[in-house]
């Protein structure tokens, strides 16, 4: 894993934006497409809004999530928004979005139908991965009913649900976060930095982003 430490976020957001669009860049020099997966949550919406506007050809890049929270896609908690809202404008939208929600009561009831049209976007190009105090990444969440099941499946989706989770997920699973070909990691403050440094001396089961440190840059600034 590699940390990279900036003055501060405003900084980091902007470096990481031009870092994010020059790798989708050289991928598109040698492929038809490139695949980009991206959290939800609070920390990337700056990323975003830098991201949105760098000079790349969208058409040929699709991207999608790294986690949903199961809400409809108009719902203030929904990562699909947000990607739309701040990522899907200016020259990104172009891009084309590949879901990883679809109207139904529960994950489980369209899981596989959202497995296939996720198949050949594996492997992910460009990663980008969000952590939580609780050393939880995309919705690998400590202590969450599924997640032995998606440190050791090799499907590409599954449901989550945990306690430290308000509503049900649905996540990439660890193969799928970890084949990525490049991988970054987005942290802010102290107490994010204190449970990345507990993360590498612990197990998946008990930290799951220590599942996808390693070969990992890991962008990090106080505020
Ligand atoms: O939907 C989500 O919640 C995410 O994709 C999740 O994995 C997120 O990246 C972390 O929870 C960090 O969230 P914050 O950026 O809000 O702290």
């Amino acid at each position: 894993m590699q940390l990279i430490e900036y003055p501060d976020a405003e900084m980091m957001m902007i470096d990481l934006a031009n870092s994010l669009a020059g790798e989708l860049e050289n991928c598109l020099l040698k492929h038809d497409h490139a695949s980009f997966a991206v959290p939800g949550g609070t920390t990337p919406g700056p990323i975003f809004d830098s991201l949105c506007a760098a000079n790349l050809d969208w058409s040929r890049v699709h991207v999608t999530l790294t986690d949903e929270r199961w809400v409809p896609p108009d719902h203030p908690r929904s990562n699909t928004r947000l990607v739309r809202e701040r990522l899907l404008t200016d020259r990104a939208a172009a891009a084309t979005m590949i879901p990883l929600y679809k109207e139904a009561e529960a994950p489980e009831d369209v899981l596989e139908d959202l497995e296939a049209g996720f198949a050949e976007e594996l492997p992910i190009s460009v990663m980008l991965l969000g952590m939580g105090a609780d050393m939880h990444t995309a919705s690998l969440f400590p202590g969450a009913d599924k997640l032995g099941e998606a440190l050791r499946t090799d499907r590409i989706l599954l449901p989550m649900r945990a306690p430290g989770a308000e509503e049900p997920r649905i996540t990439l699973t660890a193969q799928v976060l970890k084949g990525a070909m490049s991988r970054h990691i987005v942290i802010t403050g102290d107490e994010k930095r204190t449970a990345l440094e507990k993360a590498r001396g612990l197990s998946p089961e008990e930290a799951p982003v220590a599942a996808v440190l390693p070969g990992a840059t890991v962008h990090w600034a106080r505020d």
